[in-house]
């Protein structure tokens, strides 16, 4: 089914409170969310949002939501890449801030700060230029998916190392057996579902 950008609209960010937005991305999330096991290696089982995000309404009402907790406490936005740059570009626009990339290394061209990390499923490493935000900046990292923390950890430290404060961080969906949000303790940090 095609959605015209009018019948797109979700319930409008005014209409309904917290409670209607989280419950329309909530549900958004158990519909269309796809569990695909072994991937990316044998017994992994990954949590793939792109139904979520390819569908206009439940788009719209992820936006919202994972915005929703944060609301007035931001500067600007900072998406990790890759899927989180879907969700920081939309709530930056959404709501009239800044986005910042958070990018996989040899991405950024300027100077920049690093950090690697360990994933449920390997290794990485994340950079930020070095000056891409004002000094006290508070900036929301948004992410799609919360696993083990260590993406987000390392994300943070970047930030806060740029002299950034980070206001929180939102993500879709948390896997909440792999510890990622005790990794992340101290931080305020708000999943729209936790598995
Ligand atoms: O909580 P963690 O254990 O760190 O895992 C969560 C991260 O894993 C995925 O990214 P991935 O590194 O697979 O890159 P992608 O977004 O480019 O797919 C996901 O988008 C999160 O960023
Ligand atoms: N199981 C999983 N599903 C989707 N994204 C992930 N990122 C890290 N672990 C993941």
């Amino acid at each position: 089914m095609t959605i015209s950008g009018a019948d797109a609209g979700g319930t409008p960010a005014t209409a309904a409170g917290p409670t209607g937005l989280a419950a329309d991305a909530t549900d958004a999330i158990d519909r269309l969310c796809a569990v695909v096991p072994d991937f990316p290696s044998p017994g992994i089982v990954f949590r793939d949002l792109t139904p979520v995000f390819s569908d206009a309404r439940a788009f719209r009402a992820v936006v919202d939501a994972v915005a929703e907790p944060f609301a007035g406490s931001f500067d600007a936005v900072a998406g990790v890449e890759a899927r989180g740059f879907l969700l920081a570009a939309a709530v930056a626009y959404a709501t009239g801030t800044g986005v910042v990339t958070v990018r996989k290394a040899g991405k950024l061209p300027r100077a920049v700060y690093s950090a690697s990390y360990d994933l449920e499923y390997g290794q990485a490493t994340l950079e930020l230029h070095q000056s891409d935000l004002p000094a006290g900046a508070r900036v929301l990292v948004l992410d799609d998916v919360l696993a083990t923390g260590g993406t987000l950890v390392a994300a943070c430290a970047l930030l806060e190392q740029a002299g950034a404060v980070v206001a929180g961080c939102g993500v879709v969906l948390e896997l909440g057996d792999l510890g990622g949000r005790a990794s992340l303790a101290g931080r305020n940090v708000h999943a729209l579902r936790t598995v």
